[in-house]
């Protein structure tokens, strides 16, 4: 798909004066790129602040704005990035600083996605590289930018194995957890959905819920549209093993809605348990809650994207 123009923030770097900064969790993937960073952060005029905990990004992050930093990197995995972006939506200033990610994480899937190669390409794209608006996703208050999951996924990702993500993409991690835990028992849920054609409502036992920001369950798989102003949603419901596994491939070889699979594109979804709290995963991070509403806040945040960065790749 074309980029929409009107998603272009700026078309090269910041002006020379910018004051910049870099946010780097040490710890992030095997935690040895601390010196590289420092290096290069140098060499482009950032100051350099640290993690030293879970949560701190968010701090640094409402820090960095509050002393005036306008080019912000984030420096880590998937996880800094939301903390950061967090903070910065705590301090309004999605829009308003020149953000850009420094990938050091284990998957750094969302650096993918806006196609940074590499902590030295991070600084090059914050430096000179186009600033793109794009969506950002809300679960309540908290901001996420690739996804939210409840279910089988969130907890069963660690036993799926390369081949299987290989062949079948997210739908991977439905497809072990369906394998394995034979036990589960699906969450009990009412879930209202509001799409551009209308409202939606879906109570029933429900294997898995994935809502997609910049991460697509389903269909052609790999990347949703960041730009489009809407979730990408997959709901599985709650079904016999066997029968699961054909349906989940089977949606994803057809890309195509099967009895037990839903896929909608959606402004708005509310889930409330029917009844204990659910685990969501927003991210990568747990959050336990009873409901949830998850809205779009479209154009939200000014990103330094990659010459690979397509914001629909399979539309
Ligand atoms: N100094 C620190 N010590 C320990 N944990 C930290 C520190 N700073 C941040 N964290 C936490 O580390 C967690 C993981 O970080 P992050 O997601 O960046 O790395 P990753 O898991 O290696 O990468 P990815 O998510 O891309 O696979 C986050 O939850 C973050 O809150």
């Amino acid at each position: 798909m074309a980029p929409d123009p009107e998603h272009t923030v700026t078309a090269a770097g910041p002006p020379d004066g910018a004051k910049r900064r870099v946010i780097v969790n040490p710890t992030s993937g095997g935690g040895e790129h601390g010196p590289a960073v420092r290096r290069l952060a140098d060499r482009h005029g950032y100051s350099v602040v640290e993690t030293t905990k879970q949560g701190d990004g968010a701090a640094l992050a409402r820090e960095a704005i509050a002393d005036g930093v306008t080019v912000l990197g984030a420096c880590g995995g998937d996880g800094t990035v939301q903390e950061i972006v967090q903070g910065l939506a705590d301090a309004d200033a999605l829009d308003t600083v020149r953000f850009g990610v420094l990938p050091a994480g284990t998957a750094n899937i969302f650096a993918g996605d806006i196609g940074v190669r590499s902590i030295e390409h991070g600084f090059e794209l914050l430096e000179e590289g186009e600033a793109r608006a794009i969506d950002i996703g809300f679960a309540d208050d908290t901001p996420f930018v690739k996804s939210c999951i409840a279910g089988l996924t969130a907890d069963t990702s660690a036993a799926t194995t390369s081949d299987m993500k290989e062949r079948f993409g997210p739908l991977a991690f439905v497809i072990t957890g369906v394998q394995q835990a034979t036990s589960f028992e699906g969450l009990a849920l009412d879930i209202d959905v509001v799409t551009d054609e209308g409202e939606h409502t879906w109570s029933g036992e429900a294997l898995s819920v994935l809502i997609g920001n910049a991460r697509r369950f389903a269909k052609e798989l790999g990347q949703a549209n960041v730009e489009d102003g809407l979730f990408d949603v997959t709901l599985i419901e709650q079904m016999p093993p066997g029968e699961a596994v054909a349906e989940a491939i089977a949606q994803q070889l057809l890309g195509r809605d099967t009895e037990h699979v839903t896929r909608l594109d959606a402004e708005r979804i509310e889930i409330e348990s029917r009844a204990d709290a659910v685990d969501f995963s927003l991210d990568g991070e747990i959050y336990r809650r009873d409901r949830l509403t998850l809205t779009v806040q479209p154009a939200a945040l000014s990103v330094c994207v990659g010459p690979e960065y397509d914001p629909a790749p399979t539309a």
